[in-house]
């Protein structure tokens, strides 16, 4: 086994399907490379429809390429004349749905890849998964008996114990709730590393995406735009549609000035060393809701024009004088009144610039 070589690999990959009038293809996935190291664990993030779950189906081997190839351990399983059989992959699919079997026990459910196996040791590694995940006490339950998390967790379980190279999960938490949600995110980021999986999932909540995952991807039409660390994606977007979709904030227009400084409406920010707009170049300045603190002893003042209670804190949208609005994450004990005018200064750690 080469350890420098990425487990998974998409090179140019293009995916479509065929159209309802039967004249060609629909392009869904186009161009698409990536990468992910052993022990890895990626997000697809993305709006409805722009192909996450195609990209995890063609990897699985469920759908053929157009175009590119699909590599696992280096070795071509997916390319427009090559297409692997799903089963021969070693790759595990967590669906949406779960989709445990309703006739199976939770036991039955978790063995059910393991088949090959002697009787003693499909029972051995599957009751070994259940106390893994927490479930040892329900290896007799069937999966009606137990709540949502509780299966999903089977469901893990069932993809994990064949020991697949590579584990999918497409939308693993989608119907459950948000509380659980984000248990289940840590929890389950925590079963995969501690067993060295390597795994690819697919949401649209970014919380769940930052809470799991080493890298991300963000897609746009079937296109990635960034592929990047949680960090670094918030931090250093791109482009405007990655500054967009991820976290809150609004672009406010500022102007480069001399000392690698950009001017804006409430004040003069400084800019990284290898920033290169010359003087005089208007550009848009990125303000996240974490970039604007609320201050009762700065004279600078924003109106309230709308609040929404998030628990520890509100999201503040606010106004200047101006007119520019600006949106601001207030620790939850500063409850200002819609209309109020309240304090506000800059604290931007990180300026990120894009053209006009
Ligand atoms: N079997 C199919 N035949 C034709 N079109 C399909 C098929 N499956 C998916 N599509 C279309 O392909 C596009 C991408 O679908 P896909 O399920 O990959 O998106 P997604 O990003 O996973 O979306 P969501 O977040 O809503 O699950 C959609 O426009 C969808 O309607």
């Amino acid at each position: 086994m080469n350890e420098t070589q990425p487990l998974l690999s998409l090179e140019h990959v293009r995916v479509g399907y065929p159209r309802l009038d039967g004249r060609g293809w629909l392009p869904i996935v186009e161009d698409l490379s990536l990468s992910l190291a052993r022990g890895d664990i990626a997000c697809l993030l993305g709006p409805s429809g722009c192909g996450k779950s195609t990209i995890l189906r063609a990897i699985c081997g469920f759908e053929a390429l157009q175009e590119g190839e699909i590599k696992l351990s280096g070795k071509i399983v997916s390319s427009s004349r090559i297409q692997v059989a799903p089963n021969l992959r070693r790759v595990g699919m967590v669906f949406q749905d779960f989709a445990l079997f309703p006739h199976l026990n939770v036991l039955g459910n978790v063995i059910f890849g393991l088949r090959s196996l002697p009787v003693h040791t499909q029972r051995e590694v599957g009751l070994a998964w259940l106390e893994r995940v927490s479930l040892a006490d329900k290896a007799d339950a069937y999966p009606h008996e137990l709540s949502g998390g509780q299966q999903q967790r089977v469901a893990l379980a069932r993809a994990m114990a064949p020991e697949p190279d590579l584990i999918l999960l497409d939308e693993p938490f989608s119907s459950l709730d948000i509380d659980l949600r984000e248990r289940l995110a840590a929890e389950m980021r925590d079963i995969l590393k501690s067993n060295g999986v390597t795994a690819l999932l697919v949401t649209h909540d970014q919380f769940e995406a930052f809470a799991l995952a080493d890298h991300i991807g963000v897609m746009s039409q079937g296109r990635m735009v960034q592929w990047d660390t949680p960090y670094d994606l918030y931090h250093e977007p791109s482009s405007r549609y990655v500054a967009d979709f991820i976290g809150r904030g609004v672009f406010v227009p500022g102007t480069i000035q001399e000392g690698a400084t950009v001017e804006i409406e409430l004040g003069r920010l400084q800019l990284d060393n290898d920033h290169h707009d010359p003087v005089g170049t208007v550009v848009d300045v990125l303000l996240r809701a974490d970039d604007i603190q609320h201050d009762d002893t700065s004279p600078l003042l924003a109106t309230v024009l709308r609040k929404t209670f998030r628990g520890a804190d509100f999201l503040y949208t606010l106004r200047l004088d101006s007119g520019l609005e600006l949106v601001a994450y207030v620790p939850s004990h500063h409850d200002h009144a819609v209309g109020e005018k309240i304090g506000i200064r800059l604290g931007v750690d990180h300026v990120v610039t894009f053209p006009k």
